[in-house]
């Protein structure tokens, strides 16, 4: 493979794996789509909505950086919750750096402690901490927010390779954050071919639209009770060229007859709105019209069944 020129005189091109890590709530979403530029991961108001690994390419003329979007990690209470925490360890001993965000509008807590104790055990990956959502605070809020993220790394012995504030809102230092990761990818050839934004399957980010959709405006009746699987997908048969359509069947699993209720809505009206939002998402997401069939179904306690977590693709 040829080495590609561009970015200072003479520096290598770079390529790797990084992912962000951080407790819910903390901007780790906003931050991977604003480095991506384009909608890849689901953000929320709400925390826990990235339960997949999603990966974002970040092309640039002097390297190439595949973001890895983990779910947060959490004390473990039900066997979801288990199998999403091995998750994100054995994404983190997978890639070349791992960012770790910290809200500046918040100050460090014990959930920012939690995985910031867990972080200083993978001494084999370069780690930055990220000041996000710095578009919040003031300039003096924002430095002691950085002191005490640095006091945090001292006490915790986590060798911080770089501490950055961040907007992702109004993107401030973005392209510094992507400069940084680059800097810690070891030197190498593109990964990925240009052009191609995220390799995660389509019916897994299909999955995550429809899963959104479903969850706006009920995430207090629903936390974390919703999962979504594409069941089939295909071309309408018999449509002339210029106007294709692709059916796609989606099912949509809750925990209890009482959630099937919410999800529905008063004579299917929430559930017809969930469909044409998630099918628009879906449109300008695959760029072809649309038809999109969801059913709501009922899987009894899906987060504490092993075959059912299977079946759901965790
Ligand atoms: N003002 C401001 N808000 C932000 C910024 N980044 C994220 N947010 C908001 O913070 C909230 C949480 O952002 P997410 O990106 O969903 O956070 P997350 O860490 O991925 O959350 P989980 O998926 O629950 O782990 C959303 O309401 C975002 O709009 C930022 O740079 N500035």
């Amino acid at each position: 493979m040829t080495q590609l020129d561009g970015g200072p005189e003479g520096a290598e091109y770079r390529s790797g794996f990084a992912c962000f890590v951080g407790r819910p709530n903390t901007g780790k979403s906003t931050l991977m789509n604003s480095l991506v530029g384009q909608k890849v991961a689901i953000t929320s108001t709400r925390p826990q909505t990235t339960r997949h690994a999603i990966r974002g390419v970040v092309h640039r003329d002097d390297g190439q950086l595949i973001l890895v979007d983990t779910p947060g990690l959490h004390r473990p209470r039900t066997l979801l919750g288990q199998r999403l925490n091995d998750l994100v360890r054995t994404t983190w001993a997978e890639v070349d750096a791992i960012a770790m965000c910290f809200p500046a509008d918040e100050r460090i807590g014990p959930g920012d402690r939690y995985i910031a104790a867990e972080l200083a055990r993978i001494t084999s990956t370069p780690r930055i901490a990220v000041a996000t959502k710095m578009d919040l605070v003031s300039d003096s809020r924002l430095a002691e927010h950085l002191a005490a993220v640095a006091d945090l790394g001292v006490e915790l012995e986590i060798d911080w390779a770089e501490i950055v504030p961040v907007s992702a809102t109004t993107g401030t230092q973005v392209g510094l954050l992507t400069e940084l990761l680059l800097a810690q990818m070891p030197a190498g050839p593109p990964l990925y071919p240009e052009g191609e934004l995220t390799d995660e399957p389509e019916e897994k980010l299909i999955a995550e639209l429809v899963r959104e959709s479903a969850l706006e405006g009920v995430r207090d009746e629903l936390p974390h009770s919703i999962a979504v699987v594409v069941e089939e997908m295909q071309p309408r048969e018999d449509r002339p060229e210029n106007r294709p359509l692709l059916d796609i069947y989606v099912n949509i699993f809750v925990e209890r007859d009482s959630q099937k209720s919410i999800v529905i809505g008063r004579k299917g009206a929430r559930l017809r709105e969930v469909g044409t939002t998630a099918r628009k998402h879906i449109e300008r997401l695959l760029g072809t019209p649309v038809y999109l069939d969801l059913h709501v179904k009922v899987s009894k306690d899906w987060q504490r069944d092993p075959k059912k977590l299977g079946r759901l693709g965790f």
